[in-house]
Order: C-alpha cells, then sequence, then structure tokens
C-alpha cells in the first residue's frame, strides 16, 4: 500500500469529482436498499388482507377487492420499477466520475512516465530491455488505474452497502440478522483464499501467454534466418508446446473458477435458509412480519456481489501496489548526466579531449585511455582503428551521452558540463552505427529533427546526402512510407537518408559515426565532397574502418584498445609507416583484388 501513496497528489487533484463520486454511490444504494422494504410493504399487505379477500368470496364485492388489490400491487411493482431506474441513473453518475477520474489519473500518470523516460541518460535504456520499459508505462499501469477506478469503486460501494444494509436489518431484528450474516464471514475466507489461487493461476497463464508471444514475435522477425534454416517443422512443434502449456494452465484455472461460484452461491442459500427458519420462528412468535423474511432475503442478495468482490479488490490492490512499485523504482530513477546551467550558448564547434578516461559503468569495460586531442571549428577531424578500439565512445562522449571518469572534454573553451544537453544536441548532428529510421515516410524520417521544414531543405539534404536519385524512384518518391508497414531500404540507402537527417540541420559539429560503410567508394565521395561544402567553418569528425572515408582529413588519428597511437594528417601518417599505413596498404590490396575479380 505505500507505494500506492505516490497516487494521492492525483487524488487531490481530482478531490472534487472523487467527493461527487461518493455522494453518488450513497445515493444508488439507498435506492438499492428502499425496493426491499417495498417488497416488505407488499408482502404484509397480502398476507394481512388475503384473509379478507377470501371472506368475500361469492359476493359481489369480492371483485372490486380483487380490483384495489391488484391496483396497489402495481403501484408497489411500478414503484421498485422506479427505484430501480432511479439506482441506475446514479450508477451512471457514479462511475462517470469514479471510473473517469481513473482514466484521466491514468492519462496523467502514462504523461508522467513517458516524459521522465524522455530524460534519462543511454546507460538507462541500456541497463534495462524495451520490453520492461513497455510494460510499464502500458500494463503496469493498467494495473494500477485498476485500483484507481474499479477497486476504489467497489470498497466505497462496498462499505456503504454493508453499513446501510446491515444497520437497516438490525434495526428491524438483530437477532435474524445475526443468523442471517452467519455464513458471510465463512463466505469471506473461501472468496479470500480461492481467489488467491485464482490469482495465482492467472499470473501464471499471464507469464506463458508472454512466453508465447515472444515465442512468435521471434519467429515471425527472424522469418527469413528460420526459412534459410529450413526450421519450420521445428519451430512448429515447439509453438504446440508453449501453446499445450497454456491450455492446461487455463483449464486448471477454469476449474478453480467452476468450483468457486457453486461454493458461494451455496453459502448465499445458506444465509436465505437460515433466514426462512429463524426468520419463521420470530414471525410465529410476533417480532416480525412475513414480510420482514422477504426483505431480509432481498438485503442477502444485495450483500453477495459486493461481497464476492471483495476478493477480487483486495487482489486488484496488492497488484497495483506491486506495479507502482515497479513504476515508481523508474520514476525515482535520476537522469545520470545532468547540467550545470541553463544559459544557452551559441556554439563554434572547437572540440578538445583532455586525458579523457572513461570505464562503461554497466560492463567496467575501460574503453578510453587518456585520450587527448582537438579539432578547431572548420576542421575535418578523422578516427580509425580496429573493431572495439573505442571509436564509437569517442563520439557518444561528444554527443555527451555519457559523462567522463576523470580528464574533460572542452567545447569553445568550456567544459562540455557548462552546456544544456538541448544546446549542445541542437549543436550538433550525429550519424550513429547503427542507423535507425522511424516507420514513417522518407521525408518525415529526413525531417525528423527540425520542427520547421520545407520540401526543397529536404531534397537538398538528399542531394548532399547522394540518396535523392533513389528516394525519386520510388513509386511514391519522398512520401514513401519505410519500415515494417513500407518498402524496406537498402543498407547503403538507410545509412544515406541517415546522413541526410543529420545534414540538414546544418549542425556546428558534426560527426559520422562509421556510416559510410554499407556505401560504394564512389558514392562515399560524392558524399564526403558535399560534405566538405555544408561542412565550412564547421567540425567534421569522421570514423572509420576505410582509409578512403579519411584520407581528406586534417588530422586523423589511429586508436588502438582505447588510446590514440598515431596521429598527423594522411601524408604524415603514410610517411611515419606504422599502423595507419599497414591498414592503407591491406585495403589497397584489398581494392585491387576485387578490382582483378
Ligand atoms: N554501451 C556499451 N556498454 C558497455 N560496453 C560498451 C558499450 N559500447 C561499447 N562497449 C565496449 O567498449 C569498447 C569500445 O567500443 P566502441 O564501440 O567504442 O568500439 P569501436 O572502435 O567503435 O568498434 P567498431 O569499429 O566495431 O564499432 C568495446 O570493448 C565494447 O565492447
Amino acid at each position: 500500500m505505500g507505494e500506492l501513496s505516490y497516487l494521492n497528489k492525483y487524488f487531490l487533484k481530482y478531490r472534487y469529482r472523487l467527493i461527487l463520486g461518493i455522494v453518488f454511490v450513497v445515493i444508488s444504494n439507498y435506492f438499492g436498499v428502499i425496493p426491499a422494504k417495498i417488497i416488505r410493504r407488499a408482502f404484509d399487505l397480502v398476507n394481512e388482507n388475503i384473509t379478507l379477500y377470501k371472506l368475500f368470496s361469492g359476493f359481489s364485492s369480492h371483485d372490486s377487492i380483487y380490483a384495489i388489490f391488484g391496483k396497489t400491487m402495481l403501484i408497489f411493482g411500478l414503484s421498485v420499477l422506479l427505484m430501480a431506474i432511479l439506482r441506475g441513473i446514479f450508477l451512471f453518475f457514479m462511475r462517470q466520475t469514479i471510473i473517469v477520474v481513473s482514466r484521466l489519473i491514468e492519462y496523467d500518470l502514462k504523461n508522467e512516465i513517458y516524459n521522465h523516460y524522455q530524460e534519462l541518460s543511454l546507460s538507462f535504456y541500456r541497463r534495462n530491455n524495451t520490453g520492461d520499459l513497455m510494460n510499464r508505462i502500458t500494463e503496469d499501469v493498467s494495473r494500477v488505474r485498476m485500483y484507481l477506478g474499479p477497486a476504489i469503486m467497489y470498497t466505497i460501494n462496498t462499505l456503504v452497502l454493508f453499513l446501510l444494509v446491515i444497520s437497516t436489518m438490525a434495526s428491524i431484528n438483530l437477532k435474524l440478522t445475526l443468523f442471517a450474516l452467519l455464513p458471510l464471514p465463512v463466505m469471506a475466507v473461501v472468496i479470500y483464499y480461492v481467489n488467491s489461487i485464482i490469482n495465482y493461476k492467472s499470473e501464471h497463464i499471464q507469464e506463458q501467454l508472454s512466453n508465447l508471444s515472444t515465442f512468435t514475435q521471434e519467429t515471425f522477425s527472424g522469418m527469413r534466418v528460420l526459412k534459410a534454416y529450413v526450421r519450420e517443422e521445428k519451430v512448429r512443434e515447439d509453438f504446440e508446446a508453449q501453446s499445450e502449456e497454456y491450455k492446461k494452465r487455463s483449464m486448471s484455472l477454469a476449474r478453480v473458477q467452476a468450483f468457486f461460484y457453486p461454493t458461494v452461491l451455496l453459502l448465499v442459500g445458506l444465509s436465505v435458509v437460515f433466514t426462512v427458519y429463524i426468520g419463521g420462528i420470530e414471525v410465529k412468535n410476533g417480532n416480525i412480519t412475513p414480510g420482514n423474511i422477504a426483505e431480509f432475503i432481498v438485503y442477502i442478495n444485495q450483500l453477495t456481489f459486493p461481497m464476492m468482490s471483495l476478493g477480487w479488490v483486495t487482489s486488484l490492490i496488492q497488484r497495483a501496489a506491486a506495479s507502482q512499485k515497479r513504476i515508481n523504482e523508474f520514476l525515482n530513477t535520476q537522469p545520470e548526466i545532468q547540467s550545470n546551467t541553463n544559459e544557452q550558448f551559441k556554439i563554434n564547434g572547437d572540440i578538445e579531449f583532455r586525458n579523457v578516461n572513461f570505464t562503461y559503468p554497466d560492463t567496467g569495460i575501460h574503453a578510453l585511455k587518456n585520450v587527448s586531442f582537438s579539432a578547431k571549428a572548420g576542421e575535418f577531424i578523422a578516427f580509425i582503428g580496429r573493431t572495439g578500439s573505442g571509436k564509437s565512445t569517442i563520439a557518444n562522449l561528444i554527443a555527451r551521452m555519457y559523462d567522463v571518469n576523470s580528464g574533460e572534454i572542452l567545447i569553445d573553451g568550456k567544459n562540455i558540463k557548462s552546456y544544456t544537453l538541448n544546446n549542445l544536441r541542437d549543436s550538433m548532428g550525429f550519424v550513429p552505427q547503427e542507423v535507425f529510421l522511424f516507420s514513417d515516410t522518407i521525408s518525415n524520417n529526413i525531417a525528423f529533427g527540425l520542427n520547421k521544414v520545407d520540401k526543397d531543405m529536404i531534397h537538398e539534404a538528399a542531394r548532399r546526402a547522394a540518396v535523392y536519385n533513389n528516394i525519386q524512384a520510388f513509386p511514391n518518391g519522398f512520401e514513401t512510407t519505410i519500415g515494417e508497414r513500407g518498402i524496406t531500404l537498402s543498407g547503403g540507402q538507410k545509412q544515406r537518408v541517415s546522413i541526410a537527417r543529420a545534414i540538414i540541420k546544418e549542425p556546428q559539429i558534426m560527426v559520422f559515426d562509421d556510416c559510410l560503410s554499407a556505401v560504394d567508394t564512389k558514392t562515399e565521395e560524392e558524399i564526403l565532397i558535399n560534405l566538405g561544402k555544408v561542412m565550412q567553418n564547421k567540425t567534421s569528425i569522421i570514423i572509420s574502418h576505410r582509409v578512403s572515408s579519411i584520407k581528406n582529413a586534417d588530422k586523423i588519428f589511429v586508436i588502438d584498445e582505447g588510446m590514440i597511437i598515431e596521429s598527423g594528417n594522411h601524408d604524415a601518417l603514410i610517411a611515419q609507416k606504422g599502423e595507419y599505413f599497414e591498414l592503407f596498404e591491406k585495403q589497397l590490396l584489398e581494392e585491387e583484388e576485387i578490382l582483378d575479380n
């Protein structure tokens, strides 16, 4: 319950609606209790006058007594109907206030979690998988809503009804009340235990359902591999086994539920039997009227559903508390990357790394060791090195996805931490190694980083990224949808769309993380020439495996095991005859081999 107190601020926000909801609960229950009284009166009326009616048998007034009798009964019937309608109206208002409040809070909470997610650093996303993030904002919030809406509504309803009904019953006859309610505690215990079993089994089913969907999703995503390795039969068998398990668990739940309802009905029946028996004795003793017995039976039936819902409500609250605990865990996570200013600066593009050391917090890998380099605005610098040497780590640190462990990064001579993240990243164009395009049109993908973009800008960016002609060749041109519901771009096309997305921002600093690997050398050259024009007076950083991508750079840094082992321009590095020279020779040889073939 402690975790759920987080939601109190929302209750406070919607307090007037909630109070109104409680008023509606009281009124609707009041109209629910009155029919029992009307039924009692009707019963007593019949009981008291039936002998009178029989006495007039054979007389002419016999028929008129029957007519009066019938009319009175009709009025009673209509009154019960009217009460039911009034109760229905207030039930409608009750749901319209309390359930609507739960939906409003659900909306607020989802937005709060999503906004918080947006503020969290990249390492948070590394630590937690996407499924978990999704679950907390969807499934967990839905479970919390069940507490905010139904659980609270039924609890208030049950409390009000119990108070009204039991006090009315006790005011009529205490002894009969005690006997009529005798099976209720047993019912409460049975409901509680059976409900715990139902919950346990439901969770088990849910777990298996989630296994089943993960399995199915994976087979669909990996369909190409699956077919290529002819594993259809094996996957079919695995699917059947998973489904079989799901069926078994569902059947087991159905058995418990099948036992649950008859048991509850048996206990209700027992209560009715007590009422009729003890009530009969009380009528004989002249303590109550026969109508009271009918009235009590109506009350018992009215208490049955709220009683049954009590177990359900308890489990709703328990589940909601567990879900809110998971939500709070994320809401209490603070963004690791913080800025110590709110000031906005114009960034020119000077970059300097001073003795930077960096270890990835989650793996403990010491990715950068004493790295120092600098680039002036307008320069084109490049990093080259073996895979895993730390090149992408440099790019991540420039975009401040992580903070350094020691040393410092300076932008325009000021520590990177003295810029707000928006200020810093707005001045940057970042093309990551793993291209990610949204399931949207090509034009929206290119325009992603800007709020206002016109068509000409998009076309120009595509031209500069040497992908314009490819896009125009698609039937819908720039309006072609890509991703799951659209066409699939080739690896090189994706890379170039991703480059266009960075170019369109015309940023002061541009970081290309190995994003020319899937384009041929001719296209690569075209892009680099265009880039040279766009990036005049701005800083370009290119990370690559290929010497061809970086040979025109003003400064090239060769990285190995997190350290800069060589630096200089292409000619200087060739003259050094070190690691860079070896790499160059090797790649030249490979190119020649390709040409010979
Ligand atoms: N997000 C991360 N969390 C933990 N460790 C990481 C992370 N990213 C990279 N590493 C590790 O840090 C080291 C440097 O990786 P980095 O990605 O910087 O290399 P790289 O030179 O860009 O390699 P490649 O050319 O293959 O992209 C590697 O050992 C890698 O396993």
